[in-house]
């Protein structure tokens, strides 16, 4: 439904996306990669906000670098800084973005409004200025205003970050509800929001998509190849010349360094029986698998 071909963006000397090409069907997609790696890039792109220099997009058979206006009214966007709003009510703002939209007739946009509201747990609070909201009820709303008209392609920028535990389960169920007729792109840094709710994802680095599937088969290339150790905070450097190292994370006094290897190295390190998606991502992102 969604196919991405060979799409490059450049800004100056920055190649941000370097011939991406994806396809994508209904349900939720999780793309992965560091801070810088071209992922807001490609979301711009696809919500029509950006062209890009070469490469084409096709959303239901139409091509929406030539044509945006055509898939606007069935496209939601729900971007990284979407975060200021003027002093209106929800219900206002939401009516406000419905006209927008072109949803014109008015019965339906009460019907679907109240609709959305209850489906994001704020009918509640919908008299009350978005610019009180929390920063869970803010998201949350975002995404109610980004499912206003249906759109059967909803994109979300980095939409957990900075929410508590909490309110960051109520949002991934939220997207995992909505997920079932369209296609959700979820992007982030958080590898445990994609291992928890995405059955396809990518991972982005350096304007490139380098690695695709399902969380399992990513995780699958790994099987058997992960070891772990505690060491000393000085010993890590020295690991990194002697082996391929996947992550170090500070536990009580030492650091646990994950490795990737072909052979067990020994040497202390134990195999990791189950590895984790996070270390799946790091392989991929380094080109180690
Ligand atoms: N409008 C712009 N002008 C100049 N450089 C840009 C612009 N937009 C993005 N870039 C650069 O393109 C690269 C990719 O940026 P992008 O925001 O797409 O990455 P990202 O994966 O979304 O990262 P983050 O998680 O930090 O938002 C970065 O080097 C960024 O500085």
């Amino acid at each position: 439904m969604l196919s991405i071909n060979n799409i490059s963006k450049s800004f100056g000397d920055v190649h941000a996306l370097k011939n991406v090409s994806l396809d994508l069907k209904p349900g939720l997609f999780g793309l992965l990669g560091p801070n810088g790696a071209g992922k807001s890039t490609l979301m711009r792109t696809l919500a029509t906000l950006q062209a890009p220099d070469s490469g084409t997009v096709t959303f239901e058979g139409q091509d929406i670098v030539k044509n945006p206006d055509a898939v606007r009214s069935r496209l939601g966007y729900l971007p990284q800084d979407f975060g200021v709003y003027p002093r209106m009510s929800a219900v206002a703002l939401l009516n406000h973005i419905a006209v927008l939209k072109g949803i014109t007739n008015k019965k339906e946009r009460e019907a679907q409004i109240r609709s959305l509201l209850i489906n994001v747990n704020l009918l509640k609070h919908k008299t009350a200025s978005v610019a009180t909201y929390s920063g869970g009820m803010r998201q949350r709303f975002g995404v109610a205003q980004a499912m206003l008209g249906n759109p059967k392609l909803l994109i979300v920028d980095e939409p957990t970050a900075g929410l508590d535990p909490f309110e960051r389960q109520r949002f991934l169920d939220l997207l995992f509800e909505a997920s079932e007729d369209k296609i959700i792109i979820l992007s982030t840094h958080i590898v445990e929001d994609v291992r928890d709710l995405c059955p396809d994802m990518a991972i982005m680095g350096d304007g490139e998509i380098v690695a695709r599937g399902a969380p399992e088969d990513l995780i699958n290339k790994i099987r058997g190849k992960v070891y772990r150790k505690k060491v000393d905070k000085d010993q890590v450097e020295a690991m990194k010349e002697h082996y391929n190292v996947l992550s170090t994370r500070i536990l009580m006094g030492g650091q646990i360094v994950s490795i990737l290897s072909d052979t067990n190295p020994a040497d202390g390190f134990q195999e990791v029986a189950d590895p984790a998606l996070e270390d799946a991502y790091f392989a991929h992102l380094y080109k180690l698998v």
